[in-house]
């Protein structure tokens, strides 16, 4: 409960580490079936913001579900306070001056809108990561789709739970149609003319 908390004020700001850092702050969020290569291009898009001395983190569906959200299920309900609570952490993440990449399934455009509304419009980029179901089940990078298709996990994304296509999102890039490389590439121009600091 909060009702009894007061908002405190840091003495340093998101705009000083900004200037500190020589960049803006924002938050990379890819939504996509599992397998669709959320990770991957999460991972290889910091690698070059990362040579460009820029100040990033990621954060991973696998990795945050095994600490911090090690409580949840994929239930609708289990995934919406997965995603509402790293919506938290990406703003935290965002007023520490850090470009934030997120890769989490994200199913549900409610729970996606929410996470806008956490962070605020201006700060997030929305990527939706285009795989077919067919070539992500042909991928099946860790033998999930097999399981599911056995009936050995229930609520998989894309057998038995929805995944419904984002509406309205800032960027869409086909990994059938890109190369990691291609995609990357036309990730990284779209941020940087979009958070310039020149
Ligand atoms: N039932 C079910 N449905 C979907 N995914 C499952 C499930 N069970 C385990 N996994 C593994 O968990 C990863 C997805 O976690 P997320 O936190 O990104 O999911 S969600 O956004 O809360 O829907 C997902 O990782 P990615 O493949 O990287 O997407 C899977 O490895
Ligand atoms: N153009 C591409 N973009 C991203 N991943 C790709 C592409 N082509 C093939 N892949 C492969 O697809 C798989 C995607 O897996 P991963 O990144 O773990 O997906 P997700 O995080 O969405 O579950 C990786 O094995 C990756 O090498």
């Amino acid at each position: 409960m909060s009702e009894n908390t007061i908002k405190q004020i840091y003495s340093l700001s998101r705009e000083n580490r900004e200037n500190k850092y020589g960049h803006s702050s924002y938050l990379v969020w890819f939504t996509g079936l599992s397998g669709s290569g959320k990770s991957t291009l999460a991972n290889a898009l910091e690698k070059k913001l990362f040579q460009q001395e820029k100040h990033t983190y990621v954060l991973d569906g696998d990795n945050i579900r095994q600490g911090i959200n090690r409580d949840l299920d994929f239930s609708e309900k289990g995934r919406s306070e997965n995603l509402r609570r790293i919506a938290e952490i990406s703003k935290l993440f965002i007023d520490a001056g850090i470009i934030t990449l997120a890769a989490f399934i994200s199913p549900l455009e409610k729970d996606r809108e929410r996470i806008k509304e956490i962070v605020g419009n201006k700060n997030i980029v929305e990527v939706y990561v285009e795989t077919s179901l067919q070539t992500c089940e042909k991928r099946d990078v860790k033998g999930l789709y097999k399981k599911a298709r056995k009936g050995e996990i229930h609520n998989f994304t894309g057998i038995d739970s929805p995944y419904q296509t984002p509406k309205n999102p800032d960027f869409v890039i086909n990994t059938e149609e890109n190369t990691i490389e291609e995609a990357t590439q036309k990730l990284l121009t779209y941020l940087n003319k979009k958070f310039s600091t020149s």
